[in-house]
């Protein structure tokens, strides 16, 4: 599982470390040179020779940026501090000078009459005259090492002459090839612990992190700036319950629902899906399909779509009975009285019996005020949007899209529902600060149908797992996280690297559960 932080466990982490003398930007440096040596290599083929910028902020960030430049310089590189701030990490600084690199300030933080730094030039990011000299280094750049903001960082973008920079690196990247970024510790800019990316963000290929993942690393929408994640240990120890968890593929085993030798289909867990209607029958074999790949004991299918159902999926009996979890909604018609009734009927009974259910698509207007957290909402941005707004929130999608964890959590509190929030990254919130965010899928799973699917596979293993699932409120955060991370793995396995059908996806889904829990 890959853990991350919020900034206020990190620094607390880190106190009595650097109250004990313990060097960690000593070996936050290090590190960082180490794998910055690596990028210097692949794309160079040596350091030695290499050219390197670095952004610096007035921050640590951009004091482990010129330790890292420094280093670098000792290996024979070329190495370029472009300085966003009237003063920067004076040991870093002093570092940096000592091993030769140059500095240069730049912006309007740095008056050209401003005591300068290094060989004491100035710039001005912001574009034309010295903002082309600014351009043209970063052009120029094999690598740039990203120390504008980090933990400090107090969200919105990098203000001021950092912005500029930002700006600058930004349109020489669109202009094509450009460098290498790697951020250090965060990508600047980033809501570090919310993972918002709002203004001058930098948009990095490679960001070293020091201690632990940050919330912002696997969040969205910050997530797509950071690239590649790699953590290094600096020693810290940090507390027992992250702010945001990532399941990864060794996880999966411990969790899924997998039968012992004495199971029978009824032990494994009925599904009831209550899903499709006439104009949505499509939906119903989706879920269904989801369901049985994921391996559940059986499937009930109750609604209008039994025909279709049955001819893609003769195993499943139709009509109603005892379940030990359901799915909700999923193509179910906003004029579908009948259908929609026997979903209300339906999530009357998981709150009421204490059976996990999944509220999909047209489900989500049918919800109770409260509910426990063994019901899970799987909404997409606008779906979500729309519930809050039926709460009295004044919420659009694109607010959703621009804070999703905020109002998943939002959603969360409101209801007490387990909240996962389908993206391109999917945001799992539960009760007791229980909090996932899966980066599962490849971009082609954003497909008709591909919601349903999942839907499925999230009730099968609640199924599976359905009285610990009642029982450990925080359980089905961790299981929705589950079937999402199988799901995206699915849309890989499906067709690696191209277009994907939902049916596709859920046709794949039994060797991706193999996969992961097979001896
Ligand atoms: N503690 C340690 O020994 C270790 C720390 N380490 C490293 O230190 C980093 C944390 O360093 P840090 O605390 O100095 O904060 P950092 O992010 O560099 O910047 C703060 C500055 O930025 C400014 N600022 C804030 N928001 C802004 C914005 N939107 N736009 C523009 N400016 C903004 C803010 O201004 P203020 O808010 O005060 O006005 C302040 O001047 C951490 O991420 C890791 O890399 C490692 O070496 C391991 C050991
Ligand atoms: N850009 C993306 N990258 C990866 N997965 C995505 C992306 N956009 C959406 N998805 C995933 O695709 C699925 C789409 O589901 P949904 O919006 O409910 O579609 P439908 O209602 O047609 O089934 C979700 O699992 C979502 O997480
Ligand atoms: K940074």
């Amino acid at each position: 599982m890959l853990l991350s932080f919020d900034p206020d466990d990190v620094r607390a982490a880190e106190r009595p470390l650097l109250a004990a003398g313990v060097p960690l930007m000593d070996r936050a440096a290090f590190a960082l040179a180490v794998h910055a040596g690596h990028v210097l290599r692949a794309v160079r083929g040596r350091v030695g020779g290499a050219h390197v910028v670095l952004l610096v902020g007035a921050g640590n960030n951009g004091g482990d940026a010129l330790h890292a430049g420094a280093r670098l310089a000792r290996r024979g590189a070329r190495v370029t501090a472009l300085l966003a701030a009237p003063q920067v990490h004076a040991g870093g600084l002093a570092a940096l000078t000592a091993a030769h690199g140059r500095t240069l300030r730049v912006g309007a933080d740095g008056p050209d009459g401003d005591a300068p730094a290094g060989d004491g030039r100035a710039a001005d990011a912001s574009g034309g005259g010295r903002g082309g000299a600014v351009a043209d280094l970063l052009a120029s750049a094999d690598v740039v090492l990203d120390g504008l903001l980090g933990i400090g960082a107090r969200g919105g973008g990098v203000r001021g002459a950092g912005g500029e920079l930002v700006d600058a690196l930004a349109r020489v990247r669109a202009a094509g090839g450009g460098p290498v970024v790697v951020a250090v510790d965060v990508p600047s800019g980033i809501g570090v612990a919310d993972g918002t990316a709002a203004g001058a963000v930098v948009r990095a290929d490679l960001t070293v992190t020091f201690g632990a993942a940050k919330p912002g690393l696997l969040l969205p929408p910050a997530a797509e700036a950071a690239g590649a994640v790699e953590t290094v240990d600096i020693g810290l120890t940090l507390p027992a319950r992250p702010a945001v968890a990532r399941l990864e593929t060794g996880d999966a085993a411990d969790l899924w629902p997998v039968p012992g030798g004495s199971a029978q289909k009824y032990s494994r867990g009925v599904l009831g899906v209550v899903a499709g209607s006439g104009a949505y029958p499509g939906a119903a074999v989706l879920s269904v399909s989801g369901a049985l790949g994921a391996g559940v004991g059986m499937v009930r299918y109750v609604g209008g779509a039994g025909p279709q159902v049955l001819a893609a999926h003769p195993e499943v009996v139709v009509g109603e009975g005892r379940v030990q979890a359901w799915v909700l909604g999923s193509g179910v018609a906003p004029d579908d009285e009948t259908q929609r009734d026997r979903v209300r009927a339906a999530l009357a009974h998981a709150v009421d019996h204490g059976e996990p259910a999944v509220a999909d698509a047209g489900a989500l207007d049918l919800l109770p005020e409260r509910v426990p957290a063994h019901v899970v909402l799987t909404p997409h941005a606008g779906e979500l949007a729309t519930l809050l707004r039926a709460r009295g929130d004044d919420v659009a999608r694109a607010d959703v899209e621009a804070a999703p964890l905020a109002h998943a959590r939002r959603a969360h509190d409101l209801t007490g529902a387990t909240v996962l929030l389908k993206g391109a990254v999917t945001v799992v919130v539960g009760p007791h600060g229980a909090v996932y965010a899966q980066g599962d899928a490849p971009a082609w799973l954003a497909t008709a149908g591909a919601g349903d699917v999942l839907g499925g596979v999230l009730g099968a293993v609640l199924a599976g797992r359905s009285a610990d699932a009642v029982a450990d409120p925080t359980l089905p955060a961790a299981l929705a996280a589950l079937a999402a991370l199988v799901h995206g793995r699915a849309a890989h396995a499906a067709n690696p690297g191209g277009p994907v059908a939902a049916s596709a996806v859920a046709a794949a889904v039994p060797g991706v559960v193999r996969a992961l829990v097979g001896a």
